[in-house]
């Protein structure tokens, strides 16, 4: 008898990952032998104060930059790119255009992704007028609603969204928090209100040193005496 298939865990591994910029005549060390695993489903929080290296660190696991030591390897993980984008659609080609060139970069039925955006920003005639005359924040709105349509198996969040529109960001939220139940966010971020609310574990990287703690809560209280320690310095 055949065993029972098994399908392959999916998982995001940070193997000893060294990321350095050259910025005006100094090295900056962004993150510094960073190693994590992050589970499928599995939902984790990065907290850091400014310039602690969250960015970087979202950047690498979205694939938008590979490190100069060690490695980022997704394996049957699929990951979206950073949430709440305002880059990476096309400004000369239409909303609709935007959205099924991309359902068709991911290899999804473009009708169906492109239904399922309509239902969530309510673009209206919007859809077919030249993304590049809305403003900016449409751009953030259709990035977001395209990569929960898409299903990934995780979502970069790169700080916490940022807009007057509160009925997009209760619906972003509620949808955040469906995705959770069937997805890893891995959310990075300054501001610890969410952190217990949208994540399973907690990580403290300060100065791109990568730390884990036992409890959400001891992540937090280390988080806040580093933010302190900022503050009074
Ligand atoms: N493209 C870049 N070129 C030069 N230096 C960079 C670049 N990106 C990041 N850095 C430097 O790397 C360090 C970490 O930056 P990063 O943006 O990852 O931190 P952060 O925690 O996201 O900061 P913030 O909360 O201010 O957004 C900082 O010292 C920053 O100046």
């Amino acid at each position: 008898m055949n065993a029972p298939f098994t399908p392959p865990a999916k998982v995001a591994a940070f193997e000893g990952v060294t990321v350095q910029y050259y910025e005006r005549g100094h090295i900056r060390t962004a993150l510094h032998d960073v190693s994590l695993t992050i589970r499928g489903g599995e939902s984790v929080a990065i907290l850091g104060t400014k310039g602690s290296g969250k960015s970087t660190f979202i950047r690498l696991l979205a694939n938008l930059e590979t490190p100069m030591v060690g490695r980022v390897a997704h394996h049957n993980m699929s990951v979206s790119w950073p949430v709440w984008a305002r880059t990476g659609l096309i400004r000369g080609m239409t909303v609709r255009d935007n959205i099924r060139f991309t359902a068709q970069l991911y290899g999804r039925s473009p009708p169906q992704v492109i239904r399922s955006v309509d239902d969530f920003v309510h673009l209206g005639r919007n859809m077919d007028v030249l993304l590049g005359a809305l403003p900016s924040s449409t751009m953030a709105k259709v990035m977001f609603a395209t990569a929960v349509a898409l299903n990934f198996d995780c979502y970069p969040i790169d700080g916490w969204l940022v807009t007057h529109d509160h009925e997009f960001r209760r619906k972003a939220e509620a949808a955040l928090q469906d995705l959770r139940s069937r997805a890893s966010l891995v959310l990075a971020t300054s501001r610890t209100n969410f952190v217990h609310h949208f994540c399973d574990v907690a990580y403290v990287l300060h100065q791109g040193v990568l730390t884990p703690y036992d409890t959400i809560d001891e992540a937090i209280r280390t988080f806040r005496a580093y933010s302190a320690s900022a503050e009074t310095a």
